[in-house]
């Protein structure tokens, strides 16, 4: 392009001036931002898409320096200076006016001079929204999909707590929650009401779940037994002691969940030493004096009243308030007698496939299930269903196999205290007559059973105002 004096050409001149005209043409028909400066920061060449971007003219910009420019406040640092002091590309994301503007500076040398930076930039506002959406929708999915596992969990096929009560769905959902962190938690109720299931529940759906489940009933162990069973001992702690000493029960809870039931029971010397394995995580072995440290969740349960035995002085305040971090009561079954239904037909489901059987329940059996009170609770209620799939004799376990049990017992001896005498005589005698009858196939059989005549038998049936129709049993 030059002459031999090193003159531009005219035809050169105007090729050079074509050229940038159209140069900046293109530049304008970009997407993108153009903001080119010389070798020293000077803008020659700042497209229309960066006028929109920055919110400042061409007219403006062009020729002026971009130091005086970032001295001046009009930018807060610039990728161009940047690229001219260290030589090379550069790329980053300034929040310029509440946008966030992606810039990427490229060098351009001649003679290895470096004579241009072509600096590109692109308003990224939109996608930083996008992405700020995203990471909000991400997190609101997190949620719902721990909720999910909530729900999952209540209606779930395979889920081992029966339940169709709202105080048992809201425990079952307080458990999931709390499954989660690594609080003490102290669960009161009967015996027989689901403290067991429901600590296992919690160990099962807790980051624990595959570490040791280590349940240690402190009513079961004899004082004299319970320390070295739960905090282990040294070799030769005491005579009769093992030689290798032992670990206890403690120690191989560790990284999973120690379940302490009927911690009520808990001699109060263990207490304390309880109380400091749950505030510093570390214990000694009987006969030891290294402590060890231990990580285990603890959840204790009790059909005491602890706070009672607090007041009384048999239970520590301190222990009892580090123990009560998450308290969780669970109400006995006659309190929610909504859950008898499908805890029978769960029973019985159980307890058919253990025995091989194919057993239902009628209706009339089920009504006196659900208007008993099952002062042993689900337990109780479990032991029942057992003994009437395995006892009763016809595929449909009747009124009669219910009365048979303790139900029966506690029904007939029911006295009514505003009735006279005579009248409890009268009710009494009847529902015994029922029962023979549920149990009988004829009159004969009944005499045969009750040592009454035939003839005596239909005049107390019908003084008693009792059916003697023997197919209610097959019926019922
Ligand atoms: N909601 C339930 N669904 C299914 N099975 C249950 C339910 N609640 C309790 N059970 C069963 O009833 C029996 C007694 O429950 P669990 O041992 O958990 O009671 P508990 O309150 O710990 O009793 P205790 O105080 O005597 O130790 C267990 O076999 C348990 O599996």
């Amino acid at each position: 392009m030059e002459d031999t004096k090193g003159n531009n050409s005219d035809k050169d001149r105007i090729n050079i001036c074509l050229n940038l005209e159209r140069i900046k043409d293109i530049f304008n028909s970009l997407d993108v931002g153009v903001h080119v400066v010389d070798g020293k920061g000077i803008t020659v060449l700042y497209n229309k898409i960066c006028e929109e971007i920055e919110g400042i003219s061409e007219d403006w910009i062009v020729g002026k320096d971009m130091k005086k420019l970032v001295h001046d406040g009009v930018y807060s640092e610039s990728v161009a200076l940047e690229v001219i002091e260290k030589g090379q590309k550069i790329a980053k994301t300034q929040k310029v006016n509440g946008r966030y503007i992606f810039s990427t500076g490229i060098p351009i040398y001649e003679n290895g001079e470096l004579i241009n930076v072509v600096v590109s930039v692109m308003d990224m506002t939109s996608l930083e929204n996008l992405k700020l959406q995203f990471n909000e929708l991400k997190s609101v999915n997190v949620r719902m999909q721990k909720e999910l596992d909530i729900l999952n969990a209540i209606d779930g096929q395979n889920d081992s707590i029966i339940s169709k009560s709202k105080e048992i769905e809201n425990i079952k959902i307080l458990a999931l929650r709390i499954a989660k962190v690594d609080s003490t938690v102290l669960i009161e109720g009967e015996s027989g009401v689901g403290k067991g299931i429901f600590s296992k529940y919690i160990h099962e759906h807790s980051n624990r779940k595959n570490g040791p489940f280590v349940k240690v009933d402190c009513s079961s162990l004899p004082e004299s037994l319970i320390e070295s069973e739960l905090f282990g001992y040294e070799e030769g702690a005491f005579t009769g002691a093992k030689k290798e000493g032992k670990v206890g029960l403690i120690q191989l809870a560790n990284e999973g969940t120690l379940f302490l039931d009927e911690i009520g029971e808990l001699p109060l010397n263990l207490q304390v030493k309880l109380l400091n394995l749950i505030q510093d995580k570390v214990f000694q072995k009987v006969g030891g004096t290294k402590n060890i440290s231990i990580n285990t969740r603890i959840i204790a349960a009790t059909n005491k009243d602890l706070y009672t035995m607090v007041e009384e002085g048999t239970f520590r305040r301190d222990l009892y308030y580090r123990l009560k971090v998450i308290p969780i009561v669970i109400p006995s079954l006659r309190e929610r007698k909504t859950d008898i239904v499908p805890l029978v037909n769960f029973f019985l489901k159980k307890f058919n496939d253990h025995y091989n059987y194919e057993k239902i329940i009628s209706a009339k059996a089920m009504n006196l299930l659900i208007n008993y009170d099952w002062p042993g609770n689900v337990r109780e209620l479990q032991n029942e269903i057992e003994r009437l799939v395995v006892t009763s004799e016809s595929e449909v376990i009747s009124e009669v196999d219910v009365l048979y049990g303790d139900i029966g017992k506690t029904r007939s001896m029911d006295i009514d205290e505003n009735k006279l005498f005579k009248e409890n005589v009268y009710s009494y005698e009847r529902a015994l007559l029922e029962d023979y009858i549920y149990r009988t196939s004829d009159i004969h059989e009944l005499s045969q059973k009750t040592g009454l005549e035939v003839s005596t038998l239909r005049k107390k049936a019908k003084k008693l105002e009792v059916d003697l129709n023997f197919q209610k049993r097959k019926n019922s």
